[in-house]
């Protein structure tokens, strides 16, 4: 029952139309008591030989407009539960696809994509089975159950109705303790499936690499024993829910047997007519329905009561980016100033970076350097407000970035990582993605900028191209390209090219660098590079190692200190040259 309690706000919110929906099951049920009735009356007048042609026309008549009358209410009924559910779904699926909108990098590191896809399919599925089906259950149970016995007791007999609802105490005691049962092997269940999920998402998503690595046989092996530990678990259910139909029809049959009994007996003592035990088997017969229903009730209600914690476990992780209620509301322009003490990712003992300090004025571009897994990423990342649980501060023209509302602050920033995300979708929608309204002499600009004009020109489909489910389609460097032609698109007042250019060769690197240093003079870019050159034109370059900085100045000043940079540099300029001769 908890689970119509949980579900109370929504109820209170679409009142009206559950209100209609019961009063259309109360009428279908007192509608329904009707024919059985005439139905005896018509055995008694046969029997005691007194039906006319006309009564029997009136009782025609009366089963007609019964029919009629049931038509009409279950149109109602059913439009104003069915739609009650649908909107329910509506509500849920909008609500956790914003949630999942809001959520922080953390909240993506402990949850999986099929996991996730699990939650938004199945379990809202099961909740929606609450608002419908279960209502209609419900409402079964209770409005045409108890509408029937009523009937039964007061137009036919209320000891023989007594005898006949003896068994039912029964069927309260077996939907309540399987009930229980099912709850905690449904949410067993859907655990399960969320898992299977996850791995065909992960096994399809990684499918060329399962491929290059020959791993095609050991990963169906792994997804069939997937597949079969979630077949187990989902037995356990199978077997609770075929526990409850033979129960049900079990004890139907007990009350048939009793009835005819003791009815039997009534009739030979006169008690009640022949036509009255008709009616009253015909009322019995009407109960087999609301019975199946109790017991089904408490199966949606325990899936549902499964599902639903499941979502909320969901809804109710918080994101750690706390976005300020009255946040500024001015997007970011100036100087920055990065003073970050010490930083550790959530759930990693590790200190990722410590005491990172930089100031960037307005229009200039820092280089961020150093070995694989030195930190560069993750000063962006800060600066990207992935993340907010850092010792330190970053202030951006002279405020705290975590005082800027998120939704002013972020659209300030182009940010460009080495892997961008790209949909599936034409060239231009994937460059004019922030904004699809632009004209296509913008994007052409764009596009000219990040030096793919000529290559789109090269594509039959020009920017009609469809690039593929992320970007499939398209080389390395001209997915990078692209991402820079989108990141442009905004104008933003940050650029941040995460190793965004490794794929594309050094000159068409050179080219893009020179067309952003002309385009962008009075707007800031922050570029981490393996390729040292992309980042020698840099008005500061700091050189990271395990998180902190070792090495920091002008590429001339670096030059001169002899450190990494400076060997690096030489030895990167020496296999450029060999490449070049090489070639
Ligand atoms: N989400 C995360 N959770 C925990 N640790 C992380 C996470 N992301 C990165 N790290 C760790 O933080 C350190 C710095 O990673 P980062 O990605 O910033 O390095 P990087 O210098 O950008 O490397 P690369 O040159 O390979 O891109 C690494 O040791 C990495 O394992």
């Amino acid at each position: 029952m908890s689970i119509f309690l949980k579900l109370g706000w929504y109820f209170r919110r679409e009142w009206k139309l559950y209100l209609a929906g019961v009063i259309g099951l109360i009428l279908t049920a007192i509608i329904g008591i009707v024919p059985p009735r005439i139905i005896g009356n018509v055995v008694d007048g046969i029997d005691q030989h007194t039906l006319t042609a006309r009564s029997l026309t009136v009782y025609l008549v009366i089963i007609a407009a019964a029919a009629i009358g049931q038509y009409l209410t279950r149109y109602l009924w059913r439009n104003a539960i069915w739609g009650g559910a649908a909107g329910l779904e509506r509500t849920l699926r909008e609500r956790l696809f914003w949630h999942f909108m809001k959520m922080d990098a953390t909240f993506y590191q402990t949850y999986r994509t099929g996991d996730l896809m699990a939650h938004a399919t199945n379990d809202l599925t099961a909740i929606e089975r609450v608002a419908g089906g279960g209502i209609l259950q419900f409402a079964d149970s209770i409005i045409t159950g108890g509408t029937t016995l009523i009937a039964m007791m007061m137009l036919i007999d209320w000891r023989l109705t007594i005898i006949a609802v003896v068994p039912f105490p029964l069927l309260a005691v077996v939907s309540w303790y399987l009930g229980q049962k099912i709850h905690v092997a449904f949410r067993a269940s859907q655990a399960a499936f969320s898992r299977l999920n996850n791995k065909a998402q992960e096994s399809i998503s990684g499918i060329k690499v399962i491929k290059a690595l020959g791993q095609e046989k050991a990963d169906v092996k792994d997804f069939n024993q997937q597949i079969d530990q979630t077949i187990k678990i989902n037995r356990r259910v199978n077997i609770l829910d075929s526990l409850f139909d033979p129960a049900i029809t079990f004890i139907i049959a007990v009350s048939y047997a009793a009835t005819i009994v003791l009815g039997g007996l009534y009739v030979t003592h006169h008690v009640i007519t022949i036509g009255n035990l008709v009616s009253f088997i015909t009322y019995l017969g009407m109960m087999v329905w609301p019975m199946f229903a109790v017991g089904m009730l408490f199966n949606t209600m325990e899936r549902g009561n499964a599902s639903y914690d499941r979502v909320m476990d969901l809804l109710n992780q918080k994101s750690a980016i706390v976005d300020q209620k009255h946040g500024l509301a001015q997007r970011p322009t100036g100087d920055i100033d990065y003073q970050v003490k010490q930083f550790n990712y959530p759930n990693d003992a590790g200190t990722s970076l410590r005491n990172v300090q930089f100031q960037l004025k307005a229009g200039q571009t820092l280089g961020i350097v150093g070995r694989v897994g030195a930190g560069k990423s993750t000063v962006m990342k800060l600066i990207l407000r992935e993340f907010d649980n850092y010792d330190g501060q970053i202030s951006y023209g002279g405020h705290d970035i975590k005082s800027y509302a998120l939704d002013n602050f972020l659209p300030a920033i182009g940010y460009v990582p080495q892997d961008s995300f790209l949909f599936s979708n034409t060239i231009r929608e994937n460059i004019r993605f922030a904004d699809p309204t632009v004209s296509q002499a913008t994007v052409e600009a764009v596009a000219a900028k990040s030096d793919l004009s000529d290559q789109i020109a090269g594509m039959t489909e020009g920017y009609d191209t469809q690039v593929g489910e992320e970007g499939i389609s398209l080389s390395g460097g001209q997915r990078q390209r692209l991402a820079i032609a989108r990141a442009l698109l905004i104008n933003p007042e940050l650029l941040i090219l995460d190793d965004a250019l490794s794929a594309v060769d050094a000159e068409t690197e050179a080219e893009i660098l020179a067309n952003l240093k002309a385009e962008r003079a009075d707007k800031t870019t922050i570029i981490a590079a393996h390729r040292l050159s992309s980042v020698m034109n840099a008005d500061e370059i700091i050189v990271l190692d395990a998180g902190e900085v070792v090495e920091r100045g002008t590429h001339a000043e670096l030059m001169q200190q002899h450190g990494w940079y400076a060997k690096m540099f030489t030895r990167q300029q020496l296999e450029t040259k060999v490449e070049g001769a090489v070639q």
